[in-house]
């Protein structure tokens, strides 16, 4: 069966009750929809990747497939060519387009035509958002989401690679994000809300440049309002203009399944996640004092803003720290974030910190003394141990190291990346402080901070040993993060009661 059969088929079935009180189908032809709503259509049934179950329930004959099949090989968009077929040789209307969706559960395609049919329809669009699994396709579909030859990252270090898979597909790692499998996203996504674009469209003043919060490698961040909460979104970016219909999907799978699956004080709440908009996007919670990259200088270009104390900088330290082992310990597989750094780590308006972007996290060896070799090293280099850049051994301690770096940055006032004033070469940070630091400590700590003295130069001592010992160049010879958090420990403030 297709063509007029298929269409016939498919409103009997979904629709007859509908088309008993108004037979006629009164509906533009799918090729009359408006370029921008077909558009906005086929980004969103391309990113779930869902043609084939489309195309099945269709009933289209296998040229059809192999058509649309071989217009994806080329780049091109698989959901468009479906309407092309569909919609074009058979003359289809978007009634029955609608109704397909209703079939296949396709919720937010339904919503994103819904203005096209008959009111009476929108009452099969569910009215709560659903959740991701209502999108589910059958499940015995073998659909995929492809997610693309591998890119590069911000950091500029490949974190991708082409379906070099050592892991089933049920867990994807980013050896194999090349294909994810779209009952995996969906599972990870599973507990999350769903979110309205619609609402943060509203949220955010339609994007307001104003709201605009930073740029990360996958695309812009903004501060919103969402259910009367501050939120920050992260609009995810299309891979290319030429390729738009394809989602980067990578980072947004990790940050659903890791985010969602740990709940700790020092990471980063993620609220949920929005598809059925131009743009997918990610939605947190808003830490309102940014990055701690961006406030560690941000005294030097806002005089209003004094440096971080002592005090402020350990405590930072200490809840990241503390983040670091929850993840490293909270399942029998330790988790590894593989970014650790400072634009990494957020503030709120109390200076707490919270891990954020587990973008590239990934299970590591299933102990946590144990390593493994992965085919792929991602990460920013600056802050990746030798054992890791050089030999691709992946363990804990590669956040150990990074978390190291960070520990020297945060104490020294300098960048990882900062010329030192050393006869005008450029040496690397790590260099300076073994050089330095048993001979002349004050040249060593930041000196925008009065020099400490007491406790606080006990805690700075600390914190800069510790750096030096978790950057240590074997592996082995690096701290765990709870011998880390030990050595902190006398150091803590208790809270009072209040
Ligand atoms: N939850 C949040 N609250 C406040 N600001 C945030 C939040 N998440 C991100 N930002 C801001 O947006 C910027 C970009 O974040 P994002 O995580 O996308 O990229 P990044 O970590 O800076 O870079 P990359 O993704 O390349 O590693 C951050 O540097 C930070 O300033």
């Amino acid at each position: 069966m297709s063509g007029a059969e298929t269409r016939d088929a498919v409103n009997h079935e979904n629709v007859n009750r509908t088309r008993s009180r108004s037979y006629l189908d009164d509906s533009i032809p799918i090729r009359l929809l408006p370029l921008s709503v077909r558009h906005q259509l086929c980004a969103h049934l391309d990113a779930l990747d869902v043609w084939q179950v489309m195309a099945t329930a269709a009933k289209l004959y296998p040229s059809q497939v192999d058509q649309i099949h071989s217009e994806k090989q080329r780049g091109r968009s698989a959901s468009n060519e479906f309407l092309n077929i569909w919609g074009g040789q058979y003359n289809h209307t978007v009634l029955t387009l609608f109704a397909l969706f209703k079939k296949l559960k396709l919720h937010n395609a339904m919503r994103v035509i819904k203005d096209y049919v008959s009111e009476d329809l929108h009452k099969y669009i569910p009215q709560s958002v659903p959740t991701i699994s209502e999108l589910r396709a059958p499940p015995d579909s073998s659909v995929r989401i492809n997610n693309g030859p591998p890119y590069p990252s911000s950091s500029g270090v490949s974190n991708s690679n082409n379906n070099q898979s050592t892991t089933s597909p049920e867990d994807p790692s980013l050896e194999s994000l090349g294909n994810i499998h779209i009952s995996t996203v969906q599972k990870a996504a599973e507990s999350l809300m769903e979110i309205d674009y619609n609402e943060l469209e509203t949220g955010t003043n339609k994007w307001c440049p104003e709201n605009r919060l930073g740029q990360g490698g996958f695309g812009e961040v903004y501060r919103g309002q969402w259910k009367q909460m501050d939120v920050a979104i992260k609009v995810m970016n299309y891979r290319s203009h030429v390729d738009k219909t394809q989602v980067e999907l990578q980072q947004s799978y990790n940050e659903l399944k890791y985010l969602n699956s740990i709940r700790h004080d020092n990471v980063v709440a993620l609220y949920g996640y929005s598809i059925n908009g131009e743009k997918p996007c990610l939605v947190y919670q808003l830490m309102s004092g940014g990055s701690l990259e961006n406030r560690l200088r941000a005294h030097k270009s806002d005089a209003s803003l004094p440096p971080l104390t002592w005090r402020q900088r350990f405590n930072i330290c200490d809840g990241t720290a503390r983040g670091i082992y929850f993840m490293h310990t909270v399942r029998g597989t330790p988790l590894i974030h593989g970014d650790i750094k400072p634009a990494n780590i957020l503030l709120d308006q109390c200076l707490q910190p919270k891990i954020g972007d587990f973008g590239l996290a990934r299970e590591g060896p299933k102990s946590i003394n144990a390593v493994m070799q992965v085919k792929k090293v991602f990460g920013t280099r600056i802050y990746l141990p030798p054992e890791f850049r050089h030999s691709k051994n992946l363990s804990t301690g590669v956040d150990v190291y990074s978390f190291g770096i960070v520990l020297l940055e945060v104490f020294t006032g300098r960048q990882v990346t900062d010329r030192l004033p050393e006869n005008d070469l450029q040496q690397d940070l790590l260099h300076y402080v073994k050089q330095h630091w048993r001979h002349n400590r004050t040249e060593v700590l930041d000196k925008h901070v009065p020099m400490p003295f007491g406790a606080d130069l006990d805690m700075c001592v600390c914190a800069i040993e510790t750096g030096l010992d978790c950057t240590a160049i074997e592996p082995q010879n690096r701290p765990l993060m709870s011998t880390v958090l030990n050595r902190f420990a006398p150091h803590r403030i208790k809270p009072q009661p209040i």
